[in-house]
């Protein structure tokens, strides 16, 4: 009869998951015991439903033990009255066997909740009863309640110590004004008495180079590693003159490289014999060839070598001419850098050859990691390791009790630096100290927390865009491109960066087609003929230099790229430029804008924005960059005209645009 009573989807539930619980800490009762502890009466019923034919019986010991205990007791003795109560109700022909049942019930009960008794832990044990036989609770201390693991946060980081280093440097940048600059004469004659001084030479590198005065980022670095270091004065940089690595931010276009070149020079041109001094890596090698001819530039009759890598050669071929060479100064990529440091490992018959060479970090001084999030990020070849484990092993034998090596002073530069000190920390830093080159330095930085996006900043000079369309308008985006050079007499020094190479190829084909065709329809002049080009991972090595060197020679007017050249690029001739596709992060957008007002100079930059998820986007990415103006609209004519005027295409212009999608569709055709 209890068989077929019906039992709440609740009850059945609990005790399942009772039994669960249970089995899970190694009981072998039944799924009755747990749940009977905390509601009887409700348990008991389904353990009637239950049970009703189980055979399995508690011990005799099992059944002593559970009555000699309060806590059973008081739990039966309730039983009872319960089942007291409910057998008054029931027919008397049932009286019997219900008792029956009962007793050997309340005997499972017993036993189960002494072999519960036994699994709960010691503290439990020795909780007390209260009179009313419920359990007395005893007062505990307040303790805070176990916590999900945080989110990874910078906060987090700068409070405790990564790989036992101390993080100080990250919490406790130091501030440089961004705007200060002083003739690189007047910073000389300050350190070095009046001229002719012995960096006479430098000096006048620089400014037959048209580097009158020293940059913020200049100065700020010329003061740490020049000013208060007394190596520059005396022929060699001995360990005790390091006094710690660096790791600058400034923005895009600062002049970090004279920065790190400036010093570096300065110490290297004390120099008696040729010897592997400083490496500089970069990521690309359009970044490596940028740097050499900077540094060609200034090394005029200072008689330093100075060599890149040059991926065109055979490893073999390059370690030969690091042999003859002897360079002082070595550029590269991490990847080829690493290529050098193992070759012997890789061919030991070559090291036994009288041409075997081996590149030695002995003597090294100065390594400069430029863009150093974006190498961070580079990790493959396991690079970091390679060239410290390197650095380690060629260490100088330690003679008598005293080590005499060179120490190796780190300079790490980027606008966007790496806020992972767990990936910086593999640089095993000595001393380090942050540099932060920003005047506004409490703006827009919640409690001054170190490094994360609110460092990056935009250039002085340059002023942001965004033009808004509707999403319906998203597949004339290049008409609308064109439409807004065309209103804005735009045509010359443009950057458009796209999201990938084929947006890249598919836009600078239309815009060619439509600048064309633009002219028929409209029986309008343009400005000029354009050259319109793209630049994207899909052109080779040489032909990107050929496209680079005509763009800066303003051949071609429109170059359209991807984030290939959005890094470190030094295009002194951008004025503008556009965001077709977004960026998609604040990084990427803080290096694609920073292709123009390099060097203070002006420039604008113009993201394009394409209905309201764009919009959340680009208010998401733009939002932790500091910046002196604010984001300005550019309107269309037909919406300054009146305000608030929805954009509308005109009927030609609409035909004008699918006539050209159709030629474009008709070569891509013809072609495949
Ligand atoms: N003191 C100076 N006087 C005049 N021009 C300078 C000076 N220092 C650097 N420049 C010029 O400023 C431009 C930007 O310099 P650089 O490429 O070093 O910038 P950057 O800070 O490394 O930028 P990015 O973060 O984009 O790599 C270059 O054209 C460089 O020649």
């Amino acid at each position: 009869m209890f068989a077929s009573r019906y039992v709440p989807e609740s009850s059945r539930k609990r005790s399942y998951e009772s039994s669960e619980s249970e089995s899970e800490s190694g009981s072998d009762s039944d799924s009755d015991g747990g749940e009977q502890i905390e509601k009887p009466l409700e348990v008991e019923q389904e353990d009637s439903d239950n049970n009703d034919d189980e055979t399995s019986q508690p011990s005799d010991k099992e059944e002593k033990d559970s009555e000699s205990e309060s806590e059973d007791e008081s739990v039966s003795s309730n039983k009872s009255e319960d089942s007291e109560s409910e057998s008054e109700n029931m027919p008397n022909e049932v009286d019997d066997s219900n008792q029956t049942k009962h007793s050997s019930i309340f005997k499972r009960l017993k036993a189960s909740l002494d072999i519960s008794k036994k699994l709960v832990d010691i503290d439990q044990d020795q909780e007390e009863m209260s009179d009313d036989g419920s359990r007395a609770v005893e007062p505990a201390e307040l303790v805070p309640i176990p916590q999900p693991e945080l989110p990874k946060d910078k906060r987090v980081y700068l409070s405790s110590n990564v790989n036992g280093g101390n993080l100080d440097y990250i919490a406790k940048p130091v501030y440089y004004a961004s705007t200060t600059t002083k003739p690189f004469d007047t910073l000389f004659n300050e350190i070095f008495g009046s001229s002719p001084n012995k960096y006479q030479q430098l000096v006048s590198n620089l400014k037959s180079n048209n580097f009158e005065s020293a940059f913020s980022v200049q100065l700020a670095v010329f003061n740490e590693l020049v000013s208060k270091n007394k190596c520059f004065t005396s022929p060699i940089n001995s360990p005790n003159n390091n006094n710690g690595d660096l790791l600058v931010n400034a923005a895009t276009g600062s002049g970090k490289t004279l920065a790190y070149l400036i010093p570096i020079l300065m110490s290297l041109s004390n120099r008696i014999v040729p010897k592997l001094s400083c490496i500089i890596l970069v990521p690309t090698r359009p970044l490596v060839n940028q740097v050499l001819a900077t540094v060609n530039s200034l090394t005029k009759n200072l008689g330093l070598n100075v060599i890149a890598s040059n991926s065109n050669l055979s490893i073999k071929k390059e370690m030969e001419k690091f042999q003859n060479f002897k360079p002082d100064i070595l550029i590269s990529t991490p990847g080829r850098l690493v290529d050098y440091l193992t070759y012997n490992d890789k061919n030991d018959d070559y090291e036994t050859q009288s041409t075997g060479y081996k590149l030695n970090l002995r003597y090294l001084q100065f390594l400069v990691i430029d863009e150093v999030d974006r190498l961070l990020n580079q990790s493959f070849q396991n690079w970091i390791n390679i060239v410290n484990k390197k650095i380690e092993s060629d260490k100088l034998p330690v003679a008598h009790n005293e080590v005499f090596n060179y120490s190796i002073q780190k300079l790490l530069f980027s606008a966007t630096l790496h806020n992972d000190v767990n990936k910086l920390s593999s640089f095993n830093f000595y001393k380090p100290k942050l540099l932060v080159v920003d005047d506004d330095k409490f703006a827009n930085n919640d409690a001054n927390t170190g490094l994360d996006s609110s460092f990056y900043k935009v250039p002085e000079n340059l002023q942001e865009f965004e033009i808004f369309v509707n999403k319906e308008f998203e597949s004339f985006k290049p008409l609308l491109l064109l439409k807004s050079l065309i209103e804005n007499h735009s045509f010359k020094n443009i950057l458009v960066f796209t999201k990938s190479n084929e947006s890249s190829l598919r836009l600078t084909k239309l815009l060619n087609l439509l600048y064309t065709n633009y002219q028929r329809f409209y029986s309008q002049e343009l400005p000029q003929e354009i050259e319109i080009h793209y630049l994207n991972s899909t052109v080779s090595g040489n032909n990107k230099k050929k496209i680079l060197n005509r763009f800066t020679s303003d051949k071609i007017n429109i170059l359209v790229v991807t984030d290939l050249v959005s890094r470190g690029l030094d295009l002194t001739n951008v004025e503008k430029v556009i965001n077709y596709d977004l960026p998609i992060s604040s990084t990427d957008y803080v290096h694609r804008i920073g292709r123009c007002a390099r060097a203070y100079n002006y420039g604008e930059a113009i993201t394009m924005i394409c209905g309201n998820g764009d919009r959340k986007w680009f208010n998401k990415i733009t939002k932790p960059i500091k910046r002196k103006n604010e984001i300005k609209k550019l309107l269309f004519s037909q919406e300054k005209e009146s305000e608030g005027a929805k954009l509308v295409l005109t009927e030609l212009e609409n035909k004008f645009y699918n006539d050209s999608l159709a030629q474009l569709q008709d070569a891509v055709l013809s072609r495949g």
